[in-house]
């Protein structure tokens, strides 16, 4: 028998990523509603309640009642929104966080995927913190660009018809500019720290595809700490088999030059890269990843098998 699967929000800017990525398969029967039913409580609640496993593409509050239309009905849940990032009875959906957690989310009723650039920040910070490198107190900034799809169907209008009248003319904006963002507790709480770090994000005229920087001054970080070893601690977190996360070689950044946004586009894998100049006392951490990829439909896609073998 097959699983049924139900992606809620499919015909949204992240459902429709993964719908792509599960046209082909046989191992599952995609159940669907028509796009003019797309916002039809009773019908939703009907596929809700049928599906194996139900995929939640939607904002936080149409997240949440999903969950209750399914009430009792043994639906195991993908949320891919916000709303259940730091519940306690989710299981956060990043495989490669720390050792057991895929197994925890192959066994899991309900799994929150995790935000974009939360997946980022939390794979450079969360194998610091856990080798206790990084002081969980540490003075963060963190500040990266994303590609425009990370707005959903609304900012893609925006950026792609010039004829709106809210459209962004704008080529790269920054915004979150009063310091807080949706992200920040779930980076405190899975990257394993406890000072709200400063985050500023930016968009760049690009659909898919973003960067993620933290920089460290290393006199701030452990006696013995330098740039290889904080390179060898993230080698060696994301050596395991099966994980979408890799770490480029070290030195690296000699040759780089720049580092394009889109480096990554088009793949449900993240890279992470170690840039400084030895002996010089800080280093830049960057994550370069899509955002719809491993920031949101890929890693639904990496959580959803993990839960079909669990
Ligand atoms: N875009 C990205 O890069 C990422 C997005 N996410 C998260 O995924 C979720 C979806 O985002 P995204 O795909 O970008 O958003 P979109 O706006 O592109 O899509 C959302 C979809 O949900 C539908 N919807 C809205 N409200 C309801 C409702 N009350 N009942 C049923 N359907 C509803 C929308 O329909 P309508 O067209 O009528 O509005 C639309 O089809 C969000 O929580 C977002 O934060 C997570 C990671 C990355
Ligand atoms: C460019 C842009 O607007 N990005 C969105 C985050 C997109 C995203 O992935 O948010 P979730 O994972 O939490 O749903 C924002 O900053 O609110």
């Amino acid at each position: 028998m097959t699983a049924k699967i139900f992606i809620d929000g499919e015909h949204g800017t992240t459902g429709l990523q993964i719908r792509e990525r599960l046209a082909e398969r046989d191992d599952l029967t995609l159940l669907s509603l028509a796009m003019e039913d797309r916002r039809d409580a009773g019908k939703r609640a009907s596929l809700l309640q049928e599906a194996d496993i139900a995929i939640l593409c939607l904002p936080d509050d149409a997240a949440r009642e999903a969950v209750s239309l399914a009430e009792g009905k043994g639906t195991r849940f993908i949320d891919a929104s916000t709303a259940h990032r730091t519940a306690d009875n989710w299981v956060y959906g990043f495989p490669e966080l720390t050792s057991g957690q895929s197994e925890r989310i192959a066994a899991a009723e309900r799994v929150a995927n995790v935000g974009c650039y939360a997946t980022g920040s939390i794979a450079l910070l969360r194998p610091l913190t856990e080798a206790g490198l990084l002081p969980r107190d540490y003075p963060l900034t963190i500040n990266a660009v994303s590609g425009y799809s990370g707005g959903g169907k609304q900012m893609i209008a925006q950026m792609e018809d010039a004829s709106r009248e809210a459209a962004i003319a704008a080529n790269h904006f920054a915004y979150a500019l009063t310091l807080s963002h949706k992200h920040l507790p779930e980076i405190m709480m899975h990257g394993g720290i406890t000072r709200k770090p400063i985050f500023t994000p930016a968009v760049g005229r690009f659909a898919q595809g973003m960067l993620v920087n933290v920089p460290l001054h290393l006199d701030l970080l452990g006696d013995d700490v330098d740039m290889k070893r904080l390179h060898t601690v993230l080698s060696d977190h994301y050596a395991g088999e099966g994980g979408k996360v890799e770490v480029a070689p070290f030195g690296e950044a000699d040759t780089l030059g720049r580092l394009d946004a889109e480096e990554m586009t088009g793949t449900d894998r993240m890279r992470l890269h170690v840039f400084g100049t030895k002996g010089a006392g800080q280093v830049n951490l960057v994550a370069s990843l899509d955002n719809l990829g491993k920031g949101a439909s890929g890693a639904a896609v990496q959580n959803l098998d993990l839960m079909l073998r669990g």
